[in-house]
């Protein structure tokens, strides 16, 4: 297993290409599923879940170019298979969103149940929920939800008791397909979504509301075929904003997206950051240790929990007090006892992380546990007195394209290393 070994205390500085969004390259190639053309779709990042999702794709009988440049053709015409295995789908959640599509295209779907991971129970209860408001039959029968409906799925009001993010996604793409008009109420409003509806409706599909809270879908016969790229990752970005304010350097974050950062960004000014922005640039500046921010996680457009663990970090060598509370995953804590290993002050109460900031972290082995608990543990390394060893690393391939090659460029020392 790949581990990270990172000599900690160089200041990061210089300029940082920010990839193509993990959680919307996702959702996107898996509602190429509903179209009956070949689509082409560019940004995409190269990572471990675009990896899997492909093999899904592929285990569905459907082709692709494999990508090259970031980009690759989905030609969908060739679905042969109605069956997401427990194999593809354990390994990663957003597999749950190849549901919608293929019932909404096919009329038939039996799809693993992803199960929880490290940062909560996750259920899928609302994706299933919606798809029967809009006429599907659903069982959930040896680990896997059997979905099928006679004739078109119909549709449908719907309204989400929670919001969630891969539901909303999952619902909206089956409802293009469906006979009438579906309006999804209490719909999740991040930036990724409207991406997806973006991408929809460049296929012919007719989404209106995206990005608010209600979202209305006019169904359509079937969807074309087209060409899509996919918007840059802020989560990605946000990482790296952290870390240059971490190490008190001065990062550019290029081919980016200030607009879906206003939460991060009020946040990293409080933290003491000097921040510069322009149309696809976000620049980030500092000359001190970063003060204490408090921060409470919540739906877009408040702050984002994909960002909760590198604040965790931060907020670790800050001066002063600060507490971050997480209120969409009920186990997203578990980068704190790693952290604590590398001399951080922070206890949990419930659900709020409190942390006294300390002058120095020091270098340790700690593990990764999920993607951005992976993310604190890296900049808590950058910024340690000494070596720090990161293992488990398979978890931030997940959703980070070259991050050591990136941060290398921008002056950490950091080396992948096999064993
Ligand atoms: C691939 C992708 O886009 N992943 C993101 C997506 O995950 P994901 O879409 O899985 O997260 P949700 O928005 O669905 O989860 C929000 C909350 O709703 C609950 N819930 C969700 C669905 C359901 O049927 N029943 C239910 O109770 C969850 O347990 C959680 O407490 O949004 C999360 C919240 O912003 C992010 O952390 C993930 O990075
Ligand atoms: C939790 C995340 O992803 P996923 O939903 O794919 O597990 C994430 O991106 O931080």
């Amino acid at each position: 297993m790949d581990k990270f070994h990172i000599n900690g205390g160089h200041r990061l500085v210089g300029d940082v290409t920010i990839s193509g969004a993990k959680n919307a390259a996702l959702p996107i190639l898996l509602a190429t599923v509903a179209a009956s053309e070949p689509v082409t779709i560019s940004n995409v990042p190269q990572l471990h879940d675009v990896k899997t999702t492909l093999k899904l794709l592929q285990t569905l009988g459907i082709e692709h170019s494999g990508i090259t440049q970031g980009q690759v053709t989905i030609s969908p015409a060739s679905l042969q298979q109605t069956i997401a295995p427990y194999e593809l789908v354990k390994t990663m959640r957003a597999s749950i969103l190849v549901l919608g599509p293929l019932l909404a295209r096919t009329g038939k779907a039996e799809v693993s149940l992803p199960g929880g991971c490290a940062i909560g129970a996750r259920p899928v209860n609302l994706h299933i929920e919606g798809l029967r408001r809009m006429g599907a039959q659903i069982t959930v029968e040896n680990g896997y939800i059997k979905a099928q409906v006679d004739g078109r799925l119909q549709g449908a009001q719907i309204l989400m008791d929670t919001v969630s993010v891969t539901g909303t996604e999952n619902l909206m793409t089956a409802a293009t397909l469906a006979d009438g008009k579906t309006v999804i109420e209490n719909a999740a409003r991040e930036p990724e979504i409207i991406d997806l509806a973006n991408f929809l409706n460049t296929l012919g599909a007719d989404i209106k509301g995206a990005g608010t809270d209600t979202i209305t879908i006019n169904g359509v016969e079937r969807l074309h075929g087209g060409s899509y790229s996919v918007m840059p990752d802020r989560i990605e970005t946000g990482t790296f904003l952290v870390a240059g304010l971490a190490t008190q350097g001065d990062v550019t974050c290029r081919n980016t997206d200030p607009d879906c950062l206003d939460a991060v960004l009020k946040k990293l000014g409080e933290a003491g950051a000097h921040i510069e922005k322009g149309e696809d640039w976000i620049r980030i500046r500092a000359d001190k240790r970063p003060q204490p921010v408090n921060i409470i996680t919540a739906p877009h457009p408040a702050f984002p929990t994909d960002m909760q663990a590198q604040f965790c970090a931060l907020n670790c060598i800050a001066d002063g007090s600060g507490w971050i509370r997480e209120t969409i995953f009920e186990n997203r804590f578990m980068h704190i006892p790693e952290l604590r290993r590398m001399g951080a002050q922070v206890e949990l109460e419930g659900n709020t992380a409190i942390s006294k900031g300390v002058l120095e972290l020091t270098g340790a082995e700690v593990m990764c546990t999920d993607l951005r608990a992976s993310a604190s543990l890296v900049i808590a390394g950058l910024v340690a007195k000494g070596q720090t060893v990161v293992e488990r690393i398979y978890h931030i391939d997940r959703g980070y394209e070259s991050i050591e090659n990136k941060l290398r460029q921008l002056g950490a020392d950091i080396e992948r290393v096999g064993s």
